[in-house]
């Protein structure tokens, strides 16, 4: 029989909660305790399964912990790895975190990692604008990186990722700087720049009743990101300034470029700009989640009327084919719109193609 392993998860939201899921996935005798700010929201949390336990005690939270989670926002992460190093904490401890940047967080350890504490920075590059524990999912990193970085520990790299093996999620190991430049560009700036689009075309329309109106299709698709926790991007910026503030004057530069090339009529050279973005973009792989999250993505031009989702959802059901997400990407009355639906493998999704195309003679593209 296998000993009983202790985890101490400390943030029990999107992240922390999605971790617990997986541990429990992985072994029963893995036994959870959750440590946060909300009684109310713990006891939830255990009466769903998600964890086992729970305290609004810090320090009792942590001192019997075989593997310490923390789950919470970047800068109380950092607070809290500063009170772990004044802790009493297991001999064998390994800590780990979630948090989105790197930099200061490893070096934040580095007081931990000093007294002799095995320390593993961790980033699982996926997840969603939604918040808390209700919105946490077994799968939420299936396929999706997850970034380790081991600046001292290195020889429980495996052991982490045996623990984390019902993530389902690709492993890599990053230097933290390293980490923070290619975050930066991929999910940080892209942020910045969702949210500055909804503020600025929000401003710029006046709030006028058409805003959201036509608010719609590619506004929508790029803007999703833009309803993410404003405390959680906070923190996010506030820790990794040194790569954004380069990254963001490159991006300013791009932007001249391009004011520069439309006062100036540079017909072909703004051809060229959106040339090379769609080839590229075009060459993503298909099947990832993470920063372009997509899977086995199918798009279904559907006309705008009542039981249109149900019948699509009944044929797939008939023939025993299961989606992981649907989405309404555009509705405009009385015409068509598109929805978005996610299969679990590629042949799933081509053999629900075939069926929507024939028996429902829906346009559909992959
Ligand atoms: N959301 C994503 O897409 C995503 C993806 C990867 C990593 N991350 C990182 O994961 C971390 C958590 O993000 P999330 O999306 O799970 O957010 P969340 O808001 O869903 O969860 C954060 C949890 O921390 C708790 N918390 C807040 N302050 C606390 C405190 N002082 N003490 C104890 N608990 C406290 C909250 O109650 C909540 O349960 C962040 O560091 C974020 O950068 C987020
Ligand atoms: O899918 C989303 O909503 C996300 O924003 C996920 C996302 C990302 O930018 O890719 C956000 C922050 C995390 O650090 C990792 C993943």
């Amino acid at each position: 029989m296998s000993t009983v392993k202790q985890v101490t998860v400390v943030g029990v939201g999107l992240i922390g909660g999605s971790i617990c899921q997986t541990l429990h996935a992985k072994n029963q005798n893995i036994k959870i305790t959750g440590f946060g700010l909300d009684q109310a929201d713990l006891e939830c949390a255990v009466e769903l399964g998600i964890i086992d336990y729970w305290t609004l005690d810090f320090e009792e939270a942590v001192r019997d912990a075989d593997y310490i989670f923390l789950c919470t926002p970047v800068q109380i992460t950092l607070a809290y790895l500063e009170h772990l190093s004044k802790c009493k904490l297991k001999e064998t401890v390994l800590v780990t975190d979630v948090a989105s940047t790197k930099g200061t967080i490893m070096q934040t350890a580095e007081t931990l990692i000093a007294q002799g504490i095995d320390f593993i920075g961790g980033h699982p590059m996926a997840g969603s604008h939604k918040t808390s524990y209700r919105a946490s999912q077994l799968d939420l990193f299936e396929n999706a990186y997850y970034i380790l970085v081991a600046t001292a520990a290195k020889n429980r790299v495996p052991e982490l990722i045996d623990l984390l093996s019902e993530t389902h999620a690709k492993f890599l190991e990053l230097a933290p700087q390293e980490h923070d430049q290619i975050v930066g560009l991929l999910s940080h700036v892209p942020h910045i720049i969702a949210a500055g689009l909804v503020n600025f075309v929000s401003e710029e329309s006046n709030q006028s009743e058409l805003f959201s109106l036509l608010a719609a299709g590619g506004f929508r698709d790029i803007t999703r990101i833009a309803s993410s926790d404003p405390t959680m991007w906070t923190d996010i910026l506030m820790t990794n300034r040194d790569a954004l503030l380069t990254q963001l004057s490159q991006w300013q530069n791009l932007m001249t470029n391009m004011q520069e090339m439309l006062s100036q009529k540079q017909e072909k050279d703004i051809y060229d700009y959106f040339c090379r973005a769609q080839e590229i973009r075009n060459q993503l792989p298909q099947h990832k989640k993470g920063s372009i999250p997509n899977l086995y993505d199918l798009f279904v031009s559907v006309p705008d009327e009542v039981g249109v989702i149900a019948k699509i959802t009944q044929l797939l059901h008939e023939n025993q084919l299961s989606i992981t997400n649907i989405r309404i990407l555009e509705t405009r009355v009385e015409i068509f719109g598109v929805l978005q639906l996610t299969f679990r493998t590629e042949n799933d999704r081509e053999v629900g193609q075939r069926l929507i195309e024939e028996k429902l003679q829906y346009q559909t593209e992959s």
